[in-house]
Parts: C-alpha cells; sequence; structure tokens
C-alpha cells in the first residue's frame, strides 16, 4: 500500500499538484484519468520518487519521501521496488530488443550475462506476444511494438509497484485488452500496487478498481468507475456532454455527444 499525505509538486516555481491524499492499496489497479497538463505524469514521477515534494508525504511500508528528504541512499532504496514505464517510449539507442527487456534488471545485473537471465528476458517478450522482435533494433520498430518492448521491460523488473503512463496509447485494440488483460492477471497474482495514466474513459472504466480523476492537479473524484463516473463529472472534467450506458458488470460506458465540446475557460 502506498499513502499519499498532503501531496504537493511544484515545477519551476508554480504549484502543479497540491493537497493530494489517497491510498493506493496492493492488489488494485489504480487508474488515474484527467485533461492533458492536469498532472497525471508528474504525480507518476513523483511516485517513483523522480522530482522532489513541494509539501506532504508519499509513505511506503516503513519508508516515506517527504519535502526535503530525497537523500541519494533513501531514493535508491525507494525505486528498487518500482518500475516505469513512460509516456513517451521513442529512443535512439543502438540496442536489440532483448537487450532493452534485459535492462529492466538493472540494479541486479553482474558483470556477465547468464543464460537464465537471457531465458527470463525472452519469456518476458513472449507473454506480451512480441518474442520474434528479440533480435530487432529497438529504433527499427513502430510505435505500438516498443511500447509493448518497454512493458516487458516493466515485466522483467518483477517490481512491487507498477507506474504506467498511457502504456496503450499507441496500441491497436487486440493489444490494448492484451496488455491490460496482462496487467490486470500480474496486479492480482503478485500483489503489486499498478498505477496506470489512461486516456480511453471506456478502458479506464473497464479495468480500474479505483478511478483516481485529477484536474488541476487536485482530486476531484476517487472511487470504484461503478460509484464515481457520471454524465456531470465528466462534463464538468473535460468540458464535453456525454451519455452514460453500463456493460453486463454495470460498469460504466462513456458515449461523447459529438458537437458538444464546451468552451474551457
Ligand atoms: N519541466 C517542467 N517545467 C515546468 N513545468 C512543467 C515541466 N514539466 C511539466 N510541466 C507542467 O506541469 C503540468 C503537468 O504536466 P504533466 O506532464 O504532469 O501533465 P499530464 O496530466 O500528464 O498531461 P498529458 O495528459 O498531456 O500527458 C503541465 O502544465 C506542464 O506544462
Amino acid at each position: 500500500m502506498i499513502q499519499l499525505n498532503d501531496l504537493a509538486i511544484s515545477r519551476s516555481g508554480r504549484p502543479i499538484i497540491s493537497g493530494l491524499n489517497t491510498c493506493l492499496e496492493a492488489g488494485a489497479i489504480h487508474v488515474v484519468l484527467g485533461p492533458n497538463g492536469t498532472g497525471k505524469t508528474t504525480l507518476l514521477r513523483a511516485l517513483m520518487g523522480d522530482l522532489p515534494l513541494a509539501g506532504g508525504s508519499i509513505t511506503q511500508g516503513q519508508t516515506s519521501l517527504a519535502a526535503g528528504t530525497h537523500s541519494r541512499r533513501v531514493l535508491d532504496s525507494w525505486r528498487k521496488d518500482f518500475a516505469y514505464m513512460p509516456q513517451d517510449c521513442s529512443t535512439e539507442v543502438s540496442l536489440s530488443v532483448l537487450e532493452v527487456v534485459v535492462l529492466g534488471n538493472l540494479g541486479q545485473l553482474g558483470l556477465r550475462l547468464d543464460d537464465e537471465l537471457l531465458e527470463r528476458a525472452m519469456s518476458k517478450l513472449s507473454q506480451v506476444g512480441i518474442g520474434h522482435l528479440a533480435g530487432r533494433g529497438i529504433g527499427s520498430l513502430s510505435g505500438g511494438q516498443r511500447q509493448m518492448v518497454f512493458f516487458a521491460q516493466v515485466l522483467m523488473r518483477e517490481p512491487k509497484v507498477m507506474l504506467l503512463d498511457e502504456p496503450v496509447s499507441a496500441l491497436d485494440l487486440r493489444h490494448q485488452v492484451a496488455l491490460l488483460d496482462r496487467v490486470r492477471s500480474e496486479t492480482r497474482s503478485r500483489n503489486l500496487v499498478t498505477v496506470v495514466v489512461l486516456h480511453d474513459l471506456n478502458l479506464a472504466c473497464q479495468y480500474a478498481d479505483n478511478l483516481l480523476v485529477l484536474v488541476d492537479g487536485t482530486l476531484a473524484a476517487s472511487g470504484h468507475p461503478r460509484d464515481i463516473v457520471t454524465a456531470e463529472l465528466l462534463q464538468t472534467t473535460y468540458g464535453v456532454a456525454v451519455d452514460i450506458l453500463r456493460d453486463r458488470h454495470d460498469r460504466p460506458v462513456v458515449q461523447p455527444l459529438s458537437g458538444q465540446a464546451l468552451e474551457h475557460a
């Protein structure tokens, strides 16, 4: 479990996130939703210990991050448990796909690579359905293929906390479902704290155990999609009129009403 207490984060002296209080339970998928520029990536990077806190704290087990406490030793130990998949998976490095996945094990890599490590990396690629790409240069792949490679790298870390920033933005429907199904099974079977940023409201409603709706760096709503997703919430959040239907599990299905995007303030 990760506890956020009155979390505040600033960038270049400007407050981006403020007064954020929530609890991220293990074994559950927490989906962060919200308009562009509202602080979703900032939140993930702060969870990772990658940005200094302006106020409040983040607590995991016996360890807390707070403003001014980012010593190298605390951060190194904090990050051991985390795997982070960035929003932008573009890369210029001249590495093969297999090498990129092996790097997920960075921190435990010795001077020599052994067969067990390479087999594990191959198996992660196969689990994501891209074993056939292992020998290709990462730079030669399509955007969607690269996204799957970086997801395999996350699996390779075998983290306790999985942070995924728009992990399906470049994927077709089959691969979106396959990746998010895998996120769900890993989260359940390994009791991970999983935080996923998504823009697709229907995937968010389908996969979230807990939705965090972030607007201007504050929590506008949180809870199970079934309980919190209303036409009013989405209209206030996005300035778009929507209809809400229900799927067979009573989860919300969001239908935007075209021609009804409202002027943003
Ligand atoms: N290095 C930086 N310096 C100053 N401001 C920054 C910096 N990085 C991000 N910001 C600002 O912080 C705010 C939040 O950015 P963030 O990337 O967290 O948004 P987001 O919700 O992930 O957006 P998107 O949905 O577009 O990816 C934005 O207004 C952005 O311009």
